[in-house]
């Protein structure tokens, strides 16, 4: 079992627009409402895979018993603890050629009785679970260390930790020696000091994060695919998508495509970003089922240090 905790869960409302202008009314062409969070998402997309996953989020508000509602709706198993702040909305404008522009409110607070209570909510499903994912932005308030407090506690258990988040709290985590870390580009970029716009430089800024305390680093890079690293060995791959929509989510998608697939190797990285293509294609934050997944369209290479990053960053 997967265990995931989602700290800054979400709404995540989506809006199909033909084109931004400021200023401007703009009628939307389509508009989805998601349950979202990063924990969260790799909870839905490892159920609609039929692995088994439970899901630690707070809730507060009206907004936060919708988002419990809508995870309840897609048959979710989740240990919902209430929480006295409003769960927070995030909203993205997606246009027709895949482009999204993502407003993301900071969430509120969560005290330190609440955090002790999502801590003990973690640690008592954890011993039953196999991995442990912590995901997303931290809510204002939260210590920056909070990850890397769980770490090491599940480490002592003998339990295997996945760490997708940013910043100050990325950097805190991985000197805690998770089993896997998830950057994209930038979030690498950032808990490294260095500038990525080659393969070559995704490959040093993962050894560097490697030699920080990570274990293995799983690097998405949008468009460009992702590279795993893990003790001296890396893969590097990609999966082109047809027709992108929303590429919200697609990392979670990866993170649980990866996993579901043994955590390890090129085999779970062809999985992680076929599952994350997959997300591509759907509208919103949707999560791919095993009807979405396309693993035909993955090309596993080795990678060339000299070849330049076009997406992002
Ligand atoms: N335009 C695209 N074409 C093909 N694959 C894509 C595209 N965008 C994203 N992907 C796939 O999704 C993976 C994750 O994308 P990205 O690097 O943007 O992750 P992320 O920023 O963590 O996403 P999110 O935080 O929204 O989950 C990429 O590694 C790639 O496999
Ligand atoms: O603010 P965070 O926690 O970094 O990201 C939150 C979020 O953008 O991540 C998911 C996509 O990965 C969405 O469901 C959600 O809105």
């Amino acid at each position: 079992m997967i265990l995931t905790l989602t700290l800054n869960p979400s709404l995540d409302r989506t809006i199909e627009v033909g084109s931004l202008t400021r200023g401007a009314v703009i009628r939307a062409a389509a508009a989805h409402l998601d349950p979202g969070g990063k924990g969260v998402n790799v909870s839905r997309a490892l159920l609609a895979n039929q692995v088994r996953s439970c899901a630690v989020i707070p809730f507060g508000g009206d907004e936060g018993r919708q988002l419990v509602g809508l995870l309840s709706a897609e048959g979710i198993d989740m240990i919902p603890v209430s929480v006295g702040g409003s769960t927070r909305s995030n909203v993205t404008l997606a246009e027709p050629d895949g482009t999204v522009t993502k407003l993301n409110e900071p969430g509120t607070a969560l005290t330190p009785s609440e955090l002790d209570t999502l801590a003990s909510a973690v640690l008592g499903a954890a011993e039953s679970a196999d991995w442990v994912v912590a995901s997303g932005s931290l809510p204002p308030g939260v210590p920056v260390d909070v990850y890397a407090g769980l770490c090491r506690r599940f480490a002592a258990a003998g339990i295997q930790t996945a760490i997708d988040t940013s910043g100050p709290a990325l950097v805190a985590a991985v000197a805690a020696g998770p089993t896997l870390v998830k950057p994209n580009r930038e979030e690498l970029a950032e808990a490294t000091g260095t500038p990525i716009t080659r393969l070559g430089d995704v490959i040093d800024a993962a050894e560097k994060l490697r030699g920080m305390g990570a274990r293995s680093v799983l690097t998405s890079l949008g468009a460009d695919g992702a590279l795993l690293m893990e003790d001296d060995r890396f893969w590097y791959g990609r999966c082109p998508v047809e027709e992108p929509r929303s590429s919200v989510g697609a990392g979670d998608a990866m993170l649980a495509g990866f996993l579901a697939a043994g955590a390890s190797g090129e085999a779970a990285l062809a999985e992680g970003l076929a599952w994350a293509s997959a997300a591509v294609g759907l509208p919103g934050s949707r999560m791919p089922a095993p009807a979405d997944i396309d693993r035909s369209a993955v090309r596993i290479s080795t990678p060339d240090p000299a070849q330049p990053l076009v997406s992002g960053g």
